[in-house]
This record gives C-alpha cells, structure tokens and sequence, in this order.
C-alpha cells in the first residue's frame, strides 16, 4: 500500500529525514513514534507530496507520489497536525467543498456527511463558520473530510490531539474499520499507550533515522513500549 523507499530530506544543510525505508501494507495501521524533531512530520508530508525530498522514492499502491501526485492523491488522505482548515466557511459548506475536490456525488457524501457528523456530535455545529470551532471540533472536521472519499491509505499527524475521550475511542474504531475493508493506516502519535494497544506495526524514529520497526510485540519485546522507548532514546 505504502513503500518508503531511502527517503532522504534536507532542510538546507540540515538531514531531517535521512536515508529512511517503511513497507506498510494493507489491513495495517501502522505507528510512528520519536522524540520532537526527529523527523516524523517531515516524513508524513513527503509521502503526500506536500515536501518535496532530495533522495529515495515514495510509492502509493505501486504509484509515485512524484512522478504520479494526482493518481496517488485520490487515494489517500491526510490529517496534518494541526487543523487549519478554512475559517471563513461554516462546517457543512467545508465538507461539501472537500466532496467537491474528489467528485462524490450528493447522495454518497450527504450520506457519509451525517452519518459521521452524528458519530462525532457536531451535526449541530456544522452551520457555524469553521473560526468558532474550538480546536477538538476543527479536528473533528479535519476528520470527517479525512474519510469521506473512502481513502485506501489515511495519513494523520497526533490525530488524538485535541480530541476528548469519546472521539478518541471513535476514531480508533473508524481506524480499525478502514483496515477491516483493505485500507491503511499511518499515523504519528507520541501516546505510546494508544501506539501500544491501537497499532499493528510500529516504527521508531531518531535524528531521521529509523532505529526499529516491526510489529509491536518485535519492537517491544517483553518491556512496555515505553521501556523501549525511553532506552532508544539515551542509546
Ligand atoms: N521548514 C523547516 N525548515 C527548517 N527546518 C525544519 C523545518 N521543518 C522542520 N525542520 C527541522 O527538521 C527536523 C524534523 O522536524 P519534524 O517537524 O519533522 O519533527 P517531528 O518528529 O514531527 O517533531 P514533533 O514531534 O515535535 O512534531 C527538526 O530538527 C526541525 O527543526
């Protein structure tokens, strides 16, 4: 679904991302975890063509997100870290504008639209300009446009962030169901807890360098992933 392959990116003379491979295939969801500035969001946007990077090759269901960004784009979907969507619209006009972008017609996306807008308690909202969302509303949003086109692959940046304890555990259940049907999931957290029980597969990243990766129970081994962790972190 998603071949990283020897991805290298500089920032100037600076290696954020050096040198760095991941295979994530379907029916995954897949954690990366690292310390501030290891690289993780820098990874994450080259994948979806939003940076472009020096070195290696990014493969979208055999597609490069280079040679191929509209193909790849239609299969997929990107939280960023932060959700910044457009201030000015109201919720439901966001959403139609997103359905829009990838042509799904009225029925389908009316259709998605409440069913996940009820899911996550802002159906009521959705007539409010996006500016008086709060931050755990906006992520919501950012959320619900994520999954509307059904994407094969769903890329999120701290996708808990900002979300309370209901929609957490409803978008872990909407994780799972994007995997069930064939898709998936890879997704930046620093909640090892959530990485520990959520995730299939795990990858651990350092000064841009990926140090472990592999199931859970190969990264983690007997210790907490924590343990693990903190260890790789003084190495
Ligand atoms: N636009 C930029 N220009 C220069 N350096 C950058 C830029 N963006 C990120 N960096 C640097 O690249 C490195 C990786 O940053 P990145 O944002 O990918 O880390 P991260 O793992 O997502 O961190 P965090 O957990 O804090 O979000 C850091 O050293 C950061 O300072």
């Amino acid at each position: 679904m998603l071949k990283i392959q020897h991805l290298t990116k500089m920032y100037g003379n600076k290696k954020a991302v050096d040198d760095l491979s991941l295979h994530i295939c379907p029916g995954e969801i897949y954690g990366f975890i690292g310390h501030n500035g290891a690289g993780k969001t820098t990874t994450l946007k080259s994948v979806v063509g939003i940076l472009q990077f020096e070195f290696g090759e990014i493969l979208i269901d055999g597609k490069s997100i280079v040679k191929n960004p509209l193909e790849c784009k239609r299969e997929i979907a990107y939280i960023p870290d932060n959700p910044d969507l457009y201030d000015y619209m109201t919720g439901i006009k966001y959403l139609n504008f997103v359905s829009d972008i990838y042509g799904i017609n009225e029925k389908d996306r009316n259709e998605l639209i409440h069913k996940y807008s009820d899911i996550f308690e802002i159906t009521g909202d959705l007539a409010q300009p996006i500016a008086a969302y709060s931050h755990g509303m906006k992520q919501k949003l950012a959320i619900i446009s994520a999954w509307i086109h059904s994407p094969k692959l769903i890329i999120m940046d701290e996708p808990f962030v900002g979300l309370d304890p209901k929609a957490s555990h409803l978008l872990k259940g909407m994780m799972r169901e994007v995997c069930d049907n064939g898709g998936a999931i890879f997704f930046s957290t620093h909640v090892l807890e959530v990485a520990e029980k959520l995730c299939d597969k795990i990858a651990i990243i350092k000064g841009g360098k990926l140090i472990r990766s592999g199931t859970v129970e190969e990264v983690k081994g007997d210790d907490s992933l924590e343990e693990v962790f903190l260890e790789l972190e003084v190495e």
